[in-house]
């Protein structure tokens, strides 16, 4: 694998926000413990990553494992749904009190947020979600993220992480994501096969790609298998976010990972993102903002859309929309996606950010369009 590149996750000014997705395997022993000596070593690595400058998002597996012991549920795959559903409440209690201790004892924050994939699908809750995850980083929280179990189903493929960690990289613009896992990466087929090999580099998920995974979790403690790891690797692919899989079965797994240089790579194709593409390619929009010269400047030098620098609204547009933004003299400099229905940036056009929580009657966003989700032209 181009060290290079793992140095790129380990390097604070190329990675400034990195996604470390922790599965069941590695989480939980087979009495249904968590291994808290382990994932001591696992919280002193994220430490580590904050204080040279990183910021991290957690996405932790475990739940179910530890409430289908608790309950004593332990026949293992055959669980029906709501067996998994009631294991996973009551694990997640001991789950997030674990991560909560071991946080603490290295004077870090933890939040936690349980997501459904269904919530990244509708444009509020995914705005929502990515406010969330920013301001928790901007406060040097660790946010600790699992799926929603109880009201996840079947049909959103229910006890998915992977994809989950890969959609939280999406939301809050990480730049790396890292499943760990108890195999070293991706091979040709099934590890148990002597003449499996391991793919160093992954560019673009096939059909052939696709091919060489098994759905099923090799311990019985996951969920999604490898398959599961590789729908995340397309997701981040398309969100332009560079994706490992790597062995955590050490201490000090994420350092060991890059270090030892095992593991599966998968870079994204394109060096715009799928979701700036999305926005950038935009065509149709429900209203427009003209700005002033000066947050024209501001866009210019990687800044949100501020409603000081507004000077005109155009058009009923809700809150999510994607909406271009136009200089004095009407020219296109930029697209994204707005973070108030059209009467909020009417209110609040022109007015400083200290104004707006009394004019809006509620607290207010740190931005009419941030930065994170603005496509300059
Ligand atoms: N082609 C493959 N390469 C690597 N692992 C594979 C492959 N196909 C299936 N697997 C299985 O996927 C397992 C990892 O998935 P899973 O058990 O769901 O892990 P986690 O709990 O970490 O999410 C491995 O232990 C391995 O048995
Ligand atoms: N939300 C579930 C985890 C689902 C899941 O994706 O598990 P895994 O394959 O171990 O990452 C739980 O906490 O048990």
């Amino acid at each position: 694998m181009a060290i290079d590149i793992l140095d790129d996750f380990r390097n604070p000014e190329k990675c400034r926000r990195l996604v470390i997705k922790i599965g069941s395997a590695l989480l939980v022993d087979g009495a249904g413990q968590v291994r808290v000596e382990w994932l001591r070593t696992v919280v002193n690595e994220v430490f580590t990553a904050l204080e040279r400058g990183q910021e991290v998002v957690v996405v932790s597996s475990g739940a179910i494992a530890i409430g289908a012991k608790q309950l004593g549920f332990t026949h293992g795959g055959k669980r029906t749904l709501a067996e998994a559903q009631a294991s996973a409440s009551v694990g997640q209690i001991s789950l997030a009190s674990t991560w909560s201790s071991l946080l603490t004892e290295r004077r870090l924050v933890a939040a936690q947020l349980l997501l459904t994939l269904d919530d990244f699908e509708h444009r509020r809750r995914y705005l929502n979600i990515s406010a969330t995850l920013r301001r928790l980083l901007k406060s040097g929280v660790v946010p600790v993220v699992n799926e929603n179990d109880t009201i996840s189903t079947g049909e959103i493929r229910f006890g998915d992480n992977d994809r989950l960690a890969a959609r939280v990289a999406q939301a809050c613009d990480a730049d790396g994501v890292i499943l760990l896992t108890d195999v070293d990466g991706l091979y040709d087929r099934h590890p148990d096969d002597p003449e499996a090999e391991r793919l160093e580099e992954v560019r673009g998920v096939t059909d052939e790609i696709h091919a060489m995974a098994d759905g099923g979790s090799g311990s019985g403690l996951g969920s999604g298998g490898m398959t599961a790891k590789l729908l995340a690797a397309e997701i981040a692919e398309r969100a332009g976010i560079a994706l490992a899989i790597m062995n955590g079965q050490h201490e000090m797994p994420i350092g060991r990972a890059l270090a030892g240089q095992a593991g599966t790579l998968f870079l994204p194709k394109r060096e715009d993102s799928g979701r700036r593409a999305w926005i950038g390619g935009r065509m149709r929009f429900n209203g427009a903002l003209t700005v002033d010269d000066g947050c024209v400047e501001a866009l210019q030098s990687g800044k949100s859309v501020l409603a000081t620098g507004i000077l005109k609204v155009e058009g009923e547009f809700e809150r999510g929309d994607i909406l271009p933004v136009y200089d004095e003299n009407r020219r296109m400099i930029a697209k994204g996606v707005v973070e108030y229905d059209w009467s909020d940036v009417v209110a609040i056009k022109g007015h400083s950010s200290e104004e707006h929580e009394d004019i809006l009657g509620h607290t207010p966003r740190s931005a009419v369009i941030h930065r994170d989700h603005l496509v300059l032209l």
